[in-house]
């Protein structure tokens, strides 16, 4: 039973271990479908973004065409038009840092064209980025790409006058769109009238004169440029805040070179190390513009995760546990309750045991002198007599009866008489040595002595009837002693299938009457010696 419960609270601790283990594995994976539908949102997210980016690109280049319609309209805009029409865009479009215009101007034409802006600007002349960084007077070459209009002029005074050309990387650009008749934009560049450290792009868009069809027409006919100034910054914002959705770490980046550019980034490095979800970064490339590929690389900050997390996973995981070790208790209740009660009725099964056999033990007692009774006298002699013929041994019996009890009684009241027989059996019990001598009372005041397997029944017979004078329990009216004595039939044989347990003990009980016959007070023996073929072969006279 111990064992088979050590057993069960081990499979319930398994059980347990399992439900546990089950129930996290499927709060896990609801966690981690939370995590896959996070991720879709944060793409979805992402891609929103991506072509606002893009929308707000092309928007901005449809006005360098729209600026660009004014001069193909026209070979002589004034500066007046051009602010006219760019006023009105840039009121719209507040993330243009300015629109310019960059006329062709070549060597011979420099002193005109800086002659007719001195009229309005006295100190205007065309310029360019000395090294170390301040505008100086450019350089004389063949053609110059000065900012000749530009709007506002207010912040870009420092820009205007401005030789593109003379900055290397600026002229490869503009002889690129010239020969392909393309708007191209720079890589990031810093912006000369830039005064915070944001970094800017110009967008090229060549005009000519007619529409040149080959490149060398091309070169021929080129007019100048409409140019757009963008910081990048502010356009990205511009875009981005119509998608209303805060928490993703955005970076935008230049891929067109060999060496990706960071243009620009709305969060700072050590927000990254602690707040963001690198392992969720992801990369958005936007449509080409302007010649240049940019990509979006992004990724969720902690409070973006956070906001889309569900308590789901954590509920199913901990209702899952709890239920397993809810149901657990129970199990282990109910076992315990069960094993209670098999405990208790084991106990019970044993405690009707013990008083069965008492009272089988009470059964075969003589209730007065506690010695075997004659129910229990009756089932010895027939085991013993059985295996006495099987062993082909030897068994002895004595009747003993107390002599003139009914004086006795008369004399000294019953339960003088009582005692008495009380005194005589423990005496007999005292005078038998070995565990299978039987001594039981038969009846009144009659008692037996079963003695298997001995030839010396007629020696104890006597030394009983001398134990009991030895006794010296006064009996006054005996008619043999003024003690009390006892008369004995002692009987011996080797038990066979021809003889009978009855027989046997009504023979020993006739030698009996014959020591009563003879005076009481002594023993009547009679050994039957029986051949192992069953023959009685022997009889002795009965002595004293
Ligand atoms: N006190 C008491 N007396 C008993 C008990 N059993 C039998 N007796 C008495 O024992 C007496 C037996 O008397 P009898 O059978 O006439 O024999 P006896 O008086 O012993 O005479 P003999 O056998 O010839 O010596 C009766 O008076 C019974 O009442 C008992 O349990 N207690």
């Amino acid at each position: 039973m111990r064992s088979f419960n050590i057993l069960s609270n081990y499979v319930l601790l398994l059980s347990i271990l399992v439900g546990m283990t089950l129930s996290g594995l499927v709060g896990y994976s609801f966690y981690q479908n939370e995590t896959l539908a996070i991720e879709l949102d944060f793409k979805r997210d992402v891609d929103d973004k991506a072509a606002a980016l893009e929308r707000e690109l092309l928007i901005n280049l449809e006005v360098l065409y729209a600026v660009k319609g004014l001069f193909d309209s026209s070979d002589n805009v004034t500066e007046i038009e051009f602010k006219k029409l760019a006023s009105s865009f840039l009121v719209r479009h507040q993330n243009i840092q300015a629109l310019e215009w960059i006329p062709r101007v070549s060597d011979d034409e420099r002193e005109t064209f800086e002659a007719l802006k001195r009229q309005k600007y006295p100190d205007f002349e065309f310029t360019e980025r000395e090294f170390q960084g301040s505008m100086v007077k450019a350089a004389k070459r063949s053609e110059y790409f000065p900012v000749y209009y530009v709007e506002p002029l207010e912040g870009n005074e420092v820009a205007v006058g401005f030789d593109l050309a003379s900055n290397p990387k600026r002229e490869t650009i503009i002889d690129k769109s010239r020969d392909l008749d393309l708007s191209l934009a720079t890589a990031s560049i810093t912006l000369v009238q830039e005064v915070s450290n944001q970094k800017g792009f110009l967008v090229f868009m060549p005009t000519y004169e007619g529409t040149p069809t080959t490149l060398v027409k091309r070169r021929e006919k080129l007019r100048g440029f409409v140019l757009g100034v963008y910081r990048i910054g502010d356009m990205f914002e511009t875009a981005i805040k119509y998608t209303d959705v805060q928490g993703i770490n955005l970076k935008l980046i230049d891929n067109t070179a060999i060496k990706a550019e960071e243009l620009y980034i709305n969060f700072s490095p050590e927000q990254v190390q602690d707040n963001t979800q690198l392992h969720l970064t992801y990369s958005k490339p936007l449509r080409r513009f302007g010649g240049r590929q940019w990509t979006l690389v992004t990724s969720p900050t902690l409070g973006y995760i956070a906001e889309r997390r569900s308590l789901v996973p954590f509920l199913i995981s901990a209702l899952g546990m709890l239920f397993v070790l809810l149901g657990a208790c129970y199990i282990y209740a109910i076992t315990r309750r069960s094993s209670l009660i098999s405990i208790e009725v084991e106990d019970r099964t044993k405690a009707l045991n013990e008083a069965s056999l008492a009272l089988e033990e009470l059964s075969y007692t003589d209730s007065l002198t506690s010695i075997a009774n004659r129910r229990r006298f009756d089932q010895q002699l027939s085991k013993e007599w059985q295996r006495a013929i099987r062993g082909n041994t030897r068994l002895s019996l004595i009747v003993i009866d107390i002599d003139n009890f009914k004086l006795f009684n008369d004399q000294y009241g019953h339960l003088a008489g009582e005692q008495c027989l009380i005194d005589v059996s423990k005496a007999l019990s005292c005078t038998t040595s070995r565990n299978t001598d039987l001594v039981a009372r038969y009846g009144g005041e009659e008692f037996v002595i079963l003695l298997p397997n001995t030839n010396e029944s007629a020696l104890l017979a006597d030394k009983c009837r001398m134990n009991i004078e030895k006794l010296r329990i006064p009996h006054e009216p005996s008619s043999v002693s003024e003690f009390v004595t006892i008369s004995i039939g002692a009987i011996s044989t080797f038990p066979t299938l021809n003889c009978d347990p009855i027989a046997f003990t009504a023979k020993a009980d006739r030698l009996l009457y014959q020591a009563k016959e003879l005076g009481k007070n002594r023993v009547c023996v009679e050994d039957l010696p029986i051949s192992k073929t069953g023959d009685v072969i022997d009889f002795k006279a009965p002595q004293k």
